[in-house]
This record gives structure tokens, sequence and C-alpha cells, in this order.
């Protein structure tokens, strides 16, 4: 466990709160194996309420209803300079060589204000979160406060994640402690419409391949289905069917990087052709921004190289963003047009 070919097990995360020392064992050697397989894996027993999941997911399908204009009050390109608020349809290309992705989001971060340090310093894009207004959305304040009681549930929850990942790695079990104070994490709400039946199969994506950038996602799906994740061994691509109460995670580049990649950053995809509108949630949790990444103790023999130089949290994640944004801008100004069906049909993998 777990097998090539087979989708990210559903572990139990009750033991890691439990007494039980042998059952914590298992749990972390299946983490383990997670990690070196493809980086993915799902857990329950954590202590993020089901009503909190749904209320959550209730709120973003009830923000994604709102119309075109409304939403377009609280974008996130009328101040361009922090990544909160509202993000059109087609606004992203992660995989090279396919269409402008069929998805709407909404990010959502820590609730601070204009003077806060992080904003001040224009740390990872964090700034104030954007609410729409009571006149556009009645009972603004109970999204507000579901969206912030759950981010925080799920930022505590990716905090322990982390110790079972050092526990993986026969580190102390509060060895990320330190990057974890004062983390940025991101939470984004997102909305796949049902790709249109006539639109071309292999160019079209919800979200296109790609390995998240950070240190690790939680992702909540709601029951639609149309998350993938590719397996080498294989050269398949896995579903990853929605669990009611499970959270998907999934380690991000930074964790790649630090375990000079032992562990794995897997390439995964939205293909919604349910013919029903698909809504999920990812918290990306990057970290410290300032925090040094560098290759970790036991990640490497005596003498060896580390294959990546040191890097700060901010810049590797900023990094990866100019790197998906950019080929939108690419897409936009036409440059990229004549090389997308070449590149498409030349993945082995779509
Ligand atoms: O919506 C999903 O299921 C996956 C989202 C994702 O991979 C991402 O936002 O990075
Ligand atoms: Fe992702």
């Amino acid at each position: 466990m777990p097998r090539a070919g087979s989708a990210p097990p559903i572990l139990d995360f009750s033991v890691f709160y439990s007494n039980n020392a042998s059952a914590k064992e298992k749990l972390v050697a299946d983490v383990r194996n997670c990690c070196r397989h493809n980086g993915f894996f799902q857990i329950t027993g954590h202590n993020v309420p089901l009503e909190l999941q749904q209320k959550i997911m209730e709120w973003n399908k009830r923000f994604f209803d709102l119309s075109l204009e409304e939403k377009m009050t609280v974008s996130k390109d009328t101040t361009n300079i922090w990544n909160r608020g509202y993000e059109l349809l087609h606004s992203q290309i992660l995989e090279e060589g396919t269409l402008p992705e069929l998805k709407e989001g909404f990010y959502i971060g820590d609730e601070i204000s204009k003077s806060h340090p992080y904003f001040v310093n224009k740390k990872l894009n964090s700034g104030p979160n954007m609410w729409p207004d009571a006149s556009i959305m009645p009972n603004v304040e109970d999204f507000k406060s579901t969206a912030l009681d759950y981010y925080s549930q799920v930022v505590a929850l990716a905090k322990d994640i982390l110790k079972v990942l050092a526990l993986t790695l026969d580190l102390d079990e509060g060895w990320f402690n330190e990057f974890a104070t004062g983390a940025v994490a991101t939470m984004r709400l997102l909305h796949y419409p049902t790709q249109p039946p006539d639109s071309p199969q292999k160019l079209t994506r919800g979200i296109g391949a790609h390995t998240d950038f950070g240190t690790i996602t939680l992702l909540l799906q709601d029951r639609v289905a149309g998350l993938q994740v590719y397996d080498y061994a294989t050269k398949e691509w896995l579903d990853v069917k929605p669990t009611l109460g499970a959270f998907v995670v999934n380690l991000g580049n930074l964790m790649m990087r630090w375990t000079n990649d032992k562990y794995i950053s897997n390439l995964h995809r939205v293909i919604n052709v349910s013919g029903e509108e698909r809504y999920s949630i990812p918290v990306f949790f990057s970290g410290n921004p300032d925090f040094v990444v560098e290759c970790l103790p036991n990640c490497r023999k005596e003498g060896e190289e580390a294959k990546y130089s040191p890097i700060t949290v901010e810049q590797a994640v900023l990094d990866g963003y100019a790197y998906s944004y950019g080929r939108v801008e690419k897409f936009k100004k036409g440059a990229a047009k004549s090389d997308i069906v070449v590149q498409a049909s030349e993945l082995a993998v779509v």
C-alpha cells in the first residue's frame, strides 16, 4: 500500500490524536509510503466538523450563483496588488498547450488589515480579504464567519499533518513549528462549470495538469468527481472520487525540494465532463514567507549534493505564480495560439 494504479488511499487521522502508539506508527508509515509513491493521500477522522465543511461548500455555491456583475464588485483585478477576491473564468493555464481554464475562483486568506506587516511588506500577495457588500449578498456576515472559521480549522489541521510528516522523515514532531509560525495559507473557493460537449476534449481543462507550488494542500471536494492524479508507474490518470468528510492532502513543490525529491509533488488536474457543476475548496499552506527551505538533514547521504539551492518560501511560491499566470498573458497576446494543438497532442498524458 499504495499500489501502482490505485487512487490515493483514505487514512484515518484520528489515531494521531489518540494514545495508541502502534496505530500512530502505522499512520506515519502509511503517510510516508504515500509521500514516496505519488504525494497524495486522503484523510478522515480529523477534527474539522462535517457540518462546517458542508456549510462552507454551501456558501461556495451561493457565491458563484451571484451575477458576473456582482462578483466583479470583489474582483481581485480591481486591486491587482494582492491575491484576494474573485477571479474570472479563463484566468489561468497551468498546463502548457491547453486552453484557458474552465474555472472561476474566490481567494480568501487570513483576515488582516492594511497595517499588517505582511501587507505593508507585500509578503506572498497577502492582503485584506474582499467580501461582497450586504446589498449584494444578504447574510454576508455568515459567509465571512463560516469562511474564516473553516480557514483557521484547516490551517490548524495542516500543522498537525506537518507533525506527521516530520515523523515520517525521522525528525522530531515539532520540526516544522518554526516554519509554520506566521505561515501564509491561501484558500480558494472554486467553481468548475461542466465542460460543453462541443469543447475540444484534448485542450479543455477545469484545471490543467500541474503540481502545487507550496508545502501541502488540503482539498475539499463536493460530490461531483473530476479530480485526477497522474500515476507514473502505469502512465494513467487516476480518479480521486469524492468521499464525504474526507480531505485530499497533497505535497507541493516546496516539500519535494525540502526532501531532495525523496517525496513527490505530483501532477494532478480537473476535467469536469460530469454534466454537473463542480465545486471544490483547496487550502494551500505555504509557510512563513521568510523561512529558508533547504535540503533536510537526513534527505541526502554523507557527501551527497543537495539538488536545489536554499530558497525562501516567498520566492519559491511567487516563482510558481509567475509561471502559470504568465502563460495566460502570452496566450491572450496570441503568441501561444499556434503552438497549442501541437503541444497538447504531444503530451503523453492527455
Ligand atoms: O479542484 C480541485 O479538485 C483541484 C484544485 C487544484 O488542484 C488547485 O487549485 O491547485
Ligand atoms: Fe493543485
